[in-house]
């Protein structure tokens, strides 16, 4: 069943001459640039411990459609994030037939038989009956979410207008850092989490994490990570209880899991609450000047599958990068013998980036909830259905 009105795809591969999503469903009135979707998409090729490719190529945006003057019209948004390697690559990946002879003289074309464990080069190469892992690679890459980025680009705009909210994100731990506990970011330190390298939002961690880093690099290895996401002021009754698909949480859990080496979900406090009892897991309530208060949010912001007025607060937990500089065994496919994985030039640690994209994910699938609840086809409407919804909740708090 497809829930939701506002959709999203992406097309592209990593070696290809553009990325392109498309957004569909969103409100005429959103105000965006293509500075902005650019400004976006740098925050996600930073951090330590990214390869070299972040620093050699670039990202070039063009606004295709659905968008003039700097707002949405209402019709899809169609962005491109063009590739500046591609005339490396433009032999290679052509999508128009190639002269057989001209491939074989290319390395770059040399095909890739021993697949990555942790990646998706075995089961794809099996799936899609390939003999070389190129093919499965190049939509695999998470090159792809830049493209959720620019996506998530429009989607979290349309949050901050209607809402007035900030989508962050912090890293929480990288290896076997020590996990950081203690408050979130506000949206004032956003600037500070982004000029952090390893975006963290404590000191300490901070160190903690680069250590981790330098030192799987020393030793030719890769990490994972933990991040998480904050929205501090979204209404309550985002989301519903009544079916699986309509809560808010699965939506959220689905679209963080969605992205590229994503293991774990965690909503609020997640896996730490299964250890606690009752009276110590939940967030008591009591009355406060304009409704109710909470002293505590280890819900993360969500009850029943809605929001509950609280902050949203998610993580999703990233597996260490597959393409492992000190390489894997593994099968070569072309002759059955055991060999060593793929392993050229990567990320050792891609979680601050992974904390970007974590960001648009959230900002899509919470822009959806609102637009499935408040409707309207502009920013306008939209705003007007949030404002009578929220005198409504107001008035029933104050009785
Ligand atoms: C931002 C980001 C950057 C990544 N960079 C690399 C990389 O440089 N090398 C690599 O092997 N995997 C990288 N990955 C992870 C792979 O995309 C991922 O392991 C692969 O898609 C298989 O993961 P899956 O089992 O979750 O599908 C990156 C993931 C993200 C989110
Ligand atoms: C290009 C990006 O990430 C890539 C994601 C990725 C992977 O396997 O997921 C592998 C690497 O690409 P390559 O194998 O060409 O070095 C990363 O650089 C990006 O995030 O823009």
């Amino acid at each position: 069943m497809m829930v939701g009105v506002l959709r999203w795809i992406t097309a592209g591969e990593s070696h290809g001459p553009a990325l392109v999503a498309m957004l569909d469903g969103m409100v005429a009135g959103v105000e965006v640039t293509s500075d902005e979707i650019a400004t976006q998409l740098a925050r996600r090729r930073l951090g330590y411990g990214r390869g070299a490719r972040m620093s050699f190529e670039k990202d070039v945006v063009t606004v295709v459609g659905g968008v003039r003057h700097g707002r949405t019209m209402g019709g899809p948004v169609a962005i491109e994030v063009a590739n500046s390697e591609w005339p490396k690559w433009e032999t290679v990946m052509a999508s128009d037939p190639v002269d057989e002879a001209l491939l074989k003289d290319l390395a770059r074309n040399a095909p890739l038989t021993r697949p990555r464990p942790g990646h998706a080069d075995f089961s794809g190469m099996l799936k899609y009956g390939f003999d070389d892992a190129r093919p499965v690679l190049e939509r695999a890459s998470a090159r792809e979410t830049a493209a959720r980025v620019a996506a998530g680009t429009v989607a979290r705009n349309f949050l901050r207008q209607v809402f007035g909210v900030e989508v962050l994100s912090h890293v929480i731990s990288i290896g076997a850092s020590e996990p950081y506990v203690g408050p979130g970011p506000c949206p004032d330190d956003l600037a500070a989490v982004d000029a952090s390298p390893v975006r963290a939002y404590d000191k300490t961690a901070e160190a903690a994490m680069i250590a981790e880093i330098e030192a799987a690099k020393k030793d030719g290895d890769t990490l994972g990570g933990v991040v998480e996401v904050v929205i501090e002021g979204l209404p309550v009754g985002l989301g519903s209880f009544i079916s699986g698909d309509n809560r808010l949480d699965s939506r959220l859990a689905a679209a963080l899991m969605g992205i590229q080496a994503i293991k774990g979900v965690e909503v609020g406090d997640g896996f730490e609450t299964a250890r606690r009892r009752g009276s110590a897991a939940h967030d008591e309530m009591r009355p406060g000047p304009d409704g109710v208060l909470r002293s505590t949010n280890r819900a993360g912001g969500l009850e029943g599958g809605m929001t509950n007025g609280e902050a949203l607060r998610v993580r999703a937990a990233m597996k260490p990068i597959s393409t492992v500089p000190r390489a894997l065994s593994t099968v070569d496919m072309a002759t059955g013998e055991e060999a060593v994985a793929i392993h050229q030039r990567s990320d050792v640690c891609a979680v601050p980036a992974a904390g970007v994209v974590a960001e648009s994910m959230v900002a899509l699938v919470v822009a959806q909830a609102a637009l499935e609840k408040f409707g309207g086809d502009s920013v306008a409407e939209t705003q007007r259905n949030v404002e009578g919804y929220l005198a409504a909740v107001r008035e029933r708090l104050a009785r």
